[in-house]
């Protein structure tokens, strides 16, 4: 779908596709791809071709003042205005809503009729609000918890992403190199590198790494609350099928492993990957290691969801410390991208301490790989491309291509070599599997 194509053309495409998906879904079910996967291309299509026809006809003032919906988004949220509105459809007086969230009845108002003209809320009739179904979905608590992460922490470090850039050293707090013209974040020590992140700039007085902070939950009440916030924001973005634990699932030959392999879920957080496997691989065993204590209670083996028979135990765990458990599997998922190289070669070379004492034993990453420009749709590469200065602004991490995550392993151990890498169809994961190779 080339860029040269006419606005009628385009709407040719988009009522095509449009009569694929009324005539095979009911109403307002559009979202879901329900696991079809002519369905599932003919929404992309659509999307695409309304976004070529709407940038045909718009220009770059409408993107530029994108931030003031974020910023509308981001009230809601806070001061909870979702969760007044009765979930049933019924209708709420702006005014009754604006009392109970303890809001100004006028500012609540426009906040919510902006956000209308973005089709979340409706007004049924004079001076009343009521949800529909983009609205509905902030009552998910989960879900809720990402869109009022990503319009906070989230919005506020892509806020000072330039500033960061241009200014780094200026907001590093050690007492050398305060002076401005520092070239940014990149190229000073790891821990320095990752504390000059546009988050550290965004919140006051951050001075550690963006990703310690997001994830610990001791400190200040603050601090723990934006750490729950980001757990919860993380279960609701893994709830997109694209993140789904089933890809990790089928990704990897679990099923081949003998009995009794052991498996060590490094960063494994709530054990959710653990279990998923389990369920379908109970002769297998599980380390999930975090240094979050308070997910433990969630791998109790007692916990209600926990998969009969698992067999899995939960340890305190620093990855950036050597690898203290001999295991067959080590699994990073959703780890290495959240880190600068340094620190992710970090972290694998304290893996690699065990790997080492275990002939056979492998690695195995889940994470993004980036793909080359031009290779899939305009909307796919959004999603890496946007993908990418999120990790830039949150941990001056970046999205990693094929290429970049072969010099990363090199780095780690010119013998770690990546022997397979898999994408199972529907996930924005690759599942990338590393063995050491014998000198
Ligand atoms: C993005 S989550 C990924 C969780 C899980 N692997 C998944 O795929 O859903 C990152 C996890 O790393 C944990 N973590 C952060 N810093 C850590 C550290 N230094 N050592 C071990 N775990 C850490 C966090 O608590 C969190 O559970």
């Amino acid at each position: 779908m080339g860029d040269q194509m006419t606005v009628t053309a385009l709407a040719d495409i988009i009522k095509t596709q449009a009569e694929i998906l009324e005539t095979s879904l009911p109403r307002h079910a559009y979202t879901d791809y329900h696991g079809d996967k002519s369905l599932s291309i003919a929404r992309s299509k659509l999307l695409e071709a309304c976004d070529k026809l709407n940038h045909l006809v718009t220009d770059v003032m409408g993107i530029a003042q994108g931030h003031r919906v974020h910023a509308a988004l981001q009230y809601v949220c806070h001061f909870r205005l979702a969760s007044y509105v009765p979930a049933d459809g019924t209708p709420i007086p702006y005014e009754e809503l604006a009392h109970a969230a303890g809001v100004d009845t006028s500012q609540c108002t426009r906040v919510l009729q902006l956000l209308m003209t973005y089709h979340i809320f409706r007004e049924p009739g004079t001076r009343i609000v009521a949800h529909n179904r983009n609205s509905r979905v902030l009552l998910d608590e989960d879900t809720g918890a990402a869109v009022e992460w990503l319009t906070q922490e989230s919005l506020r470090s892509s806020a000072f992403f330039t500033e960061a850039r241009a200014k780094g050293r200026r907001w590093s707090t050690g007492g050398s190199g305060g002076g401005a013209g520092g070239a940014g974040g990149a190229g000073v020590g790891s821990q320095r590198q990752t504390a000059t992140a546009a988050l550290n700039i965004a919140v006051d007085d951050l001075d550690q790494p963006a990703f310690g902070f997001l994830t610990q939950q001791h400190g200040t009440t603050e601090t723990s609350m934006k750490a729950d916030r980001y757990a919860r924001a993380m279960a609701g973005m893994a709830k997109r099928r694209q993140l789904s634990v089933e890809h990790l699932v089928s990704g990897f030959a679990w099923a081949d492993l003998p009995p009794n392999t052991i498996v060590v879920d490094v960063g494994g957080g709530n054990g959710h990957c653990s279990k998923a496997i389990a369920s379908c691989n109970p002769r297998l065993q599980f380390v999930v290691q975090d240094t979050n204590k308070e997910l433990a209670e969630e791998v109790d083996p007692d916990a209600e969801e926990m998969p009969e028979k698992a067999n899995i135990r939960f340890m305190m765990y620093d990855f950036f410390t050597p690898q203290t458990v001999v295991g067959d599997v080590y699994l990073l998922r959703r780890i290495l991208h959240h880190h600068s190289d340094k620190d992710a070669v970090r972290i694998l070379q304290a893996q690699l301490s065990a790997v080492r004492n275990k002939p056979g034993a492998r690695i195995v990453v889940m994470d993004n790989i980036a793909i080359h420009s031009g290779t899939l749709s305009t909307l796919e590469e959004r999603k890496t491309r946007t993908l990418d200065i999120a990790m830039m602004a949150l941990f001056n991490s970046v999205e990693r291509d094929l290429e970049d995550w072969k010099e990363l392993f090199h780095q780690a151990d010119p013998n770690l070599k990546l022997v397979n890498v898999t994408k199972p169809l529907g996930s924005a994961l690759a599942v990338m599997e590393l063995r050491l190779e014998l000198t």
